[in-house]
This record gives structure tokens, sequence and C-alpha cells, in this order.
């Protein structure tokens, strides 16, 4: 039987441990507050933007938000983003993703404090992370490494296959996996014979954004998958890049959507938020 790695209550661990944190540096008076911007109002974006400040309030980091209209222009936005980079009282800065097509992200990404940015979005800290320098690290992908060390699964020497290079996901996924000492493949749109690499892994990692591309025949028997895609249907109904009846009996151990790799997202966003906060 395959273990269900379950990410809701890992992710219930991680908060604990970090309301304890809060709270101590509550007494020392010093107070966490995340600032979230969103532009437009894609409703997936409200969701998460949503259970971002729920997390806030569990763990007593303050958030502040700005809903900015769709036509908010690049300009106003990089001068938001300055105002809040020289506010002491403001310790983390998360502009939500997608931006409208007149915004270029990039451009945005790079205006965030380094030091503020929670999402570890900054080309500072990316860089950081390649050099294996501390830095703040893309959630999604540091959420995938706490999950596996806190199931004890092993990483060292293991083959790691990971399903997309995206900046925020795939590439510094393979970099934490890296520092683990797998043995790191990155697979994307143009690989040849997918299933032929993905076969191969121990540990594999999907990020690759097609609802449940990745069956049976790509995975290997007794493997570890980790799904990190998330679509929405018609019926509000959500499920991953993986299909998880077709691969459930095959694995050793998979992460569901939901309750697997996005609730650890919000996780380790509050563990940058604390970060932020120690320096
Ligand atoms: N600047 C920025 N930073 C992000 O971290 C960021 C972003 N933009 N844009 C969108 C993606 C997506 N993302 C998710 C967060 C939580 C869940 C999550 O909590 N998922 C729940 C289900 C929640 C639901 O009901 O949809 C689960 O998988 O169990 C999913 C996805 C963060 N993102």
């Amino acid at each position: 039987m395959a273990t269900i790695i379950d990410g809701k209550k890992i992710s219930g661990d991680i908060k604990n441990e970090l309301k304890d944190k809060v709270a101590k540096l509550n007494e020392k008076n010093i107070t966490i507050t995340l600032c979230v911007i969103q532009v437009g109002n894609d409703s997936a974006s409200s969701i998460y933007v949503r259970n971002k400040k729920k997390a806030c309030e569990e763990i007593g980091i303050r958030s502040i938000s700005y809903e900015l209209p769709e036509e908010t222009s690049q300009e106003e936005l990089i001068n938001l983003i300055q105002e809040l980079n020289q506010r002491p009282d403001i310790n983390g800065i998360l502009v939500q993703l997608p931006l409208p097509k007149h915004i270029d992200e990039d451009t945005i990404i790079k205006t965030i404090s380094p030091e503020k940015d929670v999402d570890g979005f900054h080309p500072l800290n990316v860089g950081k992370l390649s050099l294996g320098q501390k830095g703040l690290v893309s959630c999604t992908p540091a959420g995938v490494i706490q999950l596996l060390k806190r199931y004890n699964i092993p990483i060292e020497g293991k083959e790691c296959v990971i399903v997309g290079r995206s900046n925020i996901v795939g590439k510094p996924m393979s970099m934490l996996m890296l520092k683990e000492n797998a043995t790191v493949t990155i697979c994307h749109s143009k690989t040849k014979n997918l299933a032929e690499v993905t076969k191969r892994a121990d540990i594999l990692i999907v990020a690759m954004g097609k609802p449940k591309f990745i069956t049976g025949e790509y995975v290997k028997e007794g493997a570890v998958v980790i799904d990190v895609g998330i679509h929405r249907n018609e019926n509000n109904k959500i499920c991953g890049d993986v299909d998880f009846d077709d691969v459930v009996d095959k694995v050793s151990a998979i992460t569901p959507v939901p309750g697997g790799v996005g609730p650890m997202t919000i996780a380790m966003l509050m563990h940058n938020c604390v970060e932020t906060a120690m320096n």
C-alpha cells in the first residue's frame, strides 16, 4: 500500500512550530508583517491570497493587502513596491502571480528588496540558492523538501527526475535536490521519450502544468511521486499533473491534490516571513 503523503498535516506541524517562534519574537517586541499585493481579480489568485492571509492569522503574523485594479500601470506598481521596500514595519512583500499582461513580471520581481522577497523569486535569492548560499528559497520547492524529510524518505544518492523547468518550481527544485545529494534530471516539453526518463526516477517530481498527464506508464514500481500541479475544472474540482488513481498502486508514496504540496507552499511562505524577521 502506498503512503499518501499528508501535506495538510505536515503544513500544520510546521505552522505550529512557527507559531512558537513568532510568540518568542513577540515577547521581544518584534512583530512580523507580510504585505500581499494582488493586481486584478483572478479567482484562483483570490483563493490563494485568502489562504495566505488565513495562515498569517493562525501563526501570529500581521498581514496587510493591496487589491489593485486590473488597469494598474507597471509604474504605479513599482512605486508601491519601492515605498514598501522602505518601510521598516514591513518584513515581507509578495506580489501574487500571474500579473496582467501589460506588467512585466521580471521587472516587478527585481523591484522587491531581496531581504523582503518571501517568495524567493528575486535574481539575488535565486543566485544564492544555486551557489549554495543562505537566502530566501522559493516556497513550493522548499515545501517538497520538507515533505520528503518529514516522511523520512531518503534523498541522497537517489535518482530524482523533475518534470518542468519553471523559474518558480522546476529550476529551484533541481538545486535543492542537488544540495541533498540526489542525482538530478530535469525534463521539459522538448524531452524525447519522456516516459523512459521518468521511469528511472526513485523520486519523481512533476510540475508540468498538464492535468493528469503522468499515468502509470511514466512511473517506476515503488517510486515516490510528488505532484506539484494544480488544476481546477468547471465544477471547481481540483486535480494535479499526476493521474493519481492510475499511479497509486504502483508507487511507494505519493502526494494527493489537494492536500499535498499546495498547503506546504503556504507553510514555507510563513517560514520565509519568520526568516526575514530573524535577521
Ligand atoms: N507570488 C506568488 N507566490 C506564490 O506562491 C503563488 C503565486 N504567486 N501564484 C499562484 C501560485 C499557486 N500557489 C498556491 C498556494 C497554495 C495552494 C493551496 O493551498 N492548495 C490547496 C488547495 C487550495 C484550493 O482550494 O484551491 C491544496 O493543494 O490542498 C495552491 C497553490 C501559490 N502561488
